[in-house]
């Protein structure tokens, strides 16, 4: 098993006219997000959000409603952090989490949590969300946007479990689980996005950029949460 950038889904991958003269920020400290922008072929730099940016529990919240929440605090903290700089940048921010049987499946805590996670995910249909959002410093505009993919995972027999914990490619990936680890146990259901699963869909940030000036809405300062109107296309 791999976690490389050589997979087909690093591949063609569509890259956008930039809405502004900005440069990119990627708001992200995610391998997974960088090496699909970079084989996209965006130029960048990185700044990664505080833990806090994935915090607040909101009752009977929805998966994604939760991942645009997040991508939308994680733009929010860092667009804050550069206007005390006097910095501009165009960020780009997600957060992606699994879905299973109505529980949201984050990062795993340590181990025996990510085992817990997969005897759920084993034998059954399942959905990644990713929320994402791009971040106009320069014209304090934003647009905050949901991506779904549905996928099917093989049943784990026990000697599969105990192997691929032992690799620790589990950690850091919502799921527990890396589909681009260079084994066969998740398909995707569909034409669902392969980048949405590792952690940001591609194609529709890029549909993101080529529309933002039609689709960004004043950023409310000090808001935490994602602009009402904002699109949520799951
Ligand atoms: C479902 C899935 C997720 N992932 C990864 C993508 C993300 O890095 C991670 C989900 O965690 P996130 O909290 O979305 O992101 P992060 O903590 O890695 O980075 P940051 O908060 O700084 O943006 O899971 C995979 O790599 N493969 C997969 O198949």
């Amino acid at each position: 098993m791999t976690d490389s950038n050589d997979l087909p889904l690093m591949q063609n991958l569509p890259c956008a006219r930039l809405p502004t003269d900005e440069p990119i920020v990627l708001g992200s400290g995610s391998p997974r997000r960088a090496q699909l922008m970079t084989a996209a072929g965006y130029p960048f730099t990185v700044q990664v959000a505080s833990d806090e940016a994935e915090c607040g529990m909101c009752s009977r919240e929805t998966a994604p409603e939760m991942v645009a929440r997040y991508a939308y605090r994680k733009a929010a903290e860092i667009a804050t952090r550069m206007t005390a700089d006097k910095d501009t940048g165009l960020i780009i921010a997600a957060d992606t989490v699994a879905s299973c049987v109505g529980q949201i499946l984050g990062k795993p805590r340590d181990q025996e949590h990510a085992e817990s996670t997969l005897r759920l995910l084993s034998g059954r249909r399942h959905d990644v969300y990713t929320g994402v959002c791009v971040w106009s410093v320069k014209h304090g505009k934003c647009v905050v946007d949901v991506v779904r993919t549905e996928l099917m995972m093989k049943p784990i027999s026990e000697p599969m479990l105990a192997d691929y914990l032992d690799t620790m490619l589990w950690e850091g990936k919502a799921g527990a689980f890396g589909y681009q680890d260079g084994n066969d146990w998740l398909s995707i259901i569909g034409d669902g996005s392969e980048s949405n699963v590792v952690g940001l869909p591609m194609e529709r940030l890029a549909e993101l950029l080529e529309n933002f000036d039609s689709l960004a809405e004043t950023v409310i300062t000090g808001s935490t949460e994602p602009l009402g109107q904002s699109r949520r296309n799951c």
